[in-house]
C-alpha cells in the first residue's frame, strides 16, 4: 500500500539529514514541506518565534502536547541544557511511530520523551508517572479543539507555576478562538499574540503565549 505522508517526510530525513544533528534535520524538514508536501510542522517563521521564547525561558521540565512527526520536539529539544527533559504526548499511533525515529535521528532521544495517548488520559498522570511537579513551559499544537480543556485540567492537576509560559500554535488558523478568548480574558495569565504565518504559506497564522500568574 502506499506510504503516508509522515512516513516519506520520516524518509527524507534519513536520505538527506546528519545522524546527531538536530539543525540538519530541521532543515531537511522545512525544505521537503516547502517544496516537495506540505505538513503540519510549526514550521520556520513560527519556528524561529518558538526558539526565541524557548532560548529567553531555558526551561528544566517541557510539556509538549501534540508530537506529529516529531519537528518541534527536536526544534525545542535542541535548545534545552543538559539535565532538562520535553516530555511529548502524542495520540496517533502512525505519526507517534514516525516521531520517535526522527527524534533518535536527530539525537534527542535522551532528552525528549514520546508518551503515546490522549492528553486528556495523560495530563492527569503525570505527576505519578513521571515525577514531575509543575512545567516550565509548554508547547501547545494538538486538537484545536482540546487546548482550552487541557489547559483547565492543567491547572486542576496544578501542574503551571507562577511564571509557567503557555505557547499555543495555530491561534488564527486553523484557529482556537475559545483558548484565546480564555487566556486573554482570565486574570490568571499574562497573553500576547505573536503575527505570523501557516507554516509554508502566505495565510496568516501566528502565536499566543501566555504566562500562568499563579
Ligand atoms: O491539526 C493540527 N494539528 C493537530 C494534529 C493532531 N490531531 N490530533 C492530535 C492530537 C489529539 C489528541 C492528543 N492528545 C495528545 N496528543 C494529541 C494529539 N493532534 C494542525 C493543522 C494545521 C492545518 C492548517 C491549515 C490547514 F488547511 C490544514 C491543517 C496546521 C497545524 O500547524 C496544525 O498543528
Ligand atoms: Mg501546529
Amino acid at each position: 500500500t502506499r506510504t503516508t505522508r509522515p512516513q516519506r517526510l520520516l524518509k527524507a530525513v534519513q536520505d538527506r539529514a546528519i545522524r546527531g544533528n538536530p539543525k540538519s534535520v530541521i532543515s531537511v524538514i522545512d525544505h521537503y514541506c516547502r517544496n516537495q508536501e506540505w505538513a503540519m510542522n510549526v514550521g520556520d517563521e513560527k519556528g524561529f518565534i518558538l526558539d526565541s521564547v524557548v532560548s529567553e525561558l531555558n526551561p528544566q521540565t517541557v510539556l509538549e502536547l501534540g508530537t506529529y512527526c516529531g519537528y518541534s520536539a527536536v526544534r525545542i529539544g535542541r535548545l534545552l541544557h543538559s539535565g532538562a527533559r520535553l516530555l511529548t504526548l502524542e495520540f496517533n499511533p502512525d505519526y507517534a511511530a514516525v516521531a520517535r525515529e526522527v527524534i533518535s535521528w536527530a539525537g534527542l532521544e535522551n532528552t525528549v520523551q514520546l508518551v503515546e495517548g490522549a492528553s486528556g488520559d495523560w495530563i492527569p498522570r503525570l505527576r505519578e508517572h513521571f515525577g514531575i511537579h509543575t512545567f516550565d513551559f509548554i508547547f501547545l499544537d494538538h486538537w484545536k479543539e482540546g487546548y482550552l480543556a487541557d489547559i483547565k485540567l492543567l491547572e486542576e492537576c496544578r501542574l503551571l507555576r507562577k511564571g509557567t509560559v503557555l505557547l499555543a500554535d495555530n491561534v488564527v488558523c486553523p484557529g482556537a478562538p475559545d483558548y484565546l478568548e480564555y487566556v486573554r480574558k482570565s486574570p490568571l495569565y499574562d497573553s500576547r499574540y505573536f503575527k505570523s504565518h501557516l507554516e509554508y504559506t502566505k495565510a496568516e497564522d501566528g502565536l499566543e503565549k501566555s504566562v500562568y500568574l499563579g
